[in-house]
């Protein structure tokens, strides 16, 4: 099971600190949510956990059993999808997914027609990624983070782009995520994670 523990972590923008001293350990099996108002924190504090941005202070560790992880294996914990990260425009869709199939395979006996069919996206396969429209973009990013095989998902506004199907089929797919995964999300919109146990607000960390 992986554990991801903060220890007194804080970090700053030039003078400005966003947050400072958040103390929490992370556990697979279960799902978080950070809640918070525009520009409180939540995708500054998901990068510095999924280990994409460091901490100005404090520590952060990744645990595997008994085994603490050095930073440059973290990558391979955490499938993350979120606005600021970018798709290869250039690639079409299934050149997109044979390539990411590359460093991150998919979980255990999905192929890339499975993936793009569980995407709804099987029609763009041939397509390339900058003709997609940003609803389809979408669902091309949460789908990376669904079906690709790492203990953590990190989704960072998950919703952001989709209509009513996509909403529903996002809230299908989050749910059946495997029960020994380390669920992330940063959202404002609490029917993204009406079935997370766990919501904790950025503010309580100024
Ligand atoms: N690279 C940067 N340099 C300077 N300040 C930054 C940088 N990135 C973010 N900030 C600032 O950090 C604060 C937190 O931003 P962040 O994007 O983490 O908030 P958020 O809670 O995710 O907001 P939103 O709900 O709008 O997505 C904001 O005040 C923002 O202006």
């Amino acid at each position: 099971m992986l554990t991801v523990t903060a220890e007194d972590i804080g970090k700053k923008y030039r003078r400005e600190w966003i947050f400072r001293h958040v103390n929490l350990t992370l556990t697979a099996g279960t799902s978080y949510t950070f809640v918070g108002p525009n520009g409180s924190g939540k995708s500054t504090f998901l990068q510095l956990i999924s280990g994409v941005m460091p901490a100005t202070e404090g520590k952060l560790a990744y645990r595997l059993g008994d085994k603490t992880l050095l930073p440059d294996d973290w990558f391979r914990q955490v499938n993350i999808a979120a606005p600021y990260l970018e798709l290869i425009e250039e690639l079409t869709l299934q050149e997109l997914l044979t390539f990411h199939q590359t460093f991150k395979p998919f979980k255990a006996g999905m192929a890339t027609g499975e993936v793009m069919e569980r995407m709804f996206l099987s029609h763009a396969r041939n397509k390339e990624i900058k003709y997609f429209s940003s609803g389809m973009k979408q669902r091309v990013k949460l789908g990376l983070a669904f079906f690709s095989d790492a203990p953590m998902v990190i989704l960072d506004e998950p919703t952001a782009n989709l209509d009513r199907q996509g909403a529903n089929w996002y809230l299908d797919e989050v749910q059946q995520l495997g029960a020994d995964r380390l669920l992330l999300i940063g959202s404002n919109q609490p029917e993204e994670y009406a079935f997370c146990p766990h919501v904790l607000s950025v503010m309580e960390w100024k």
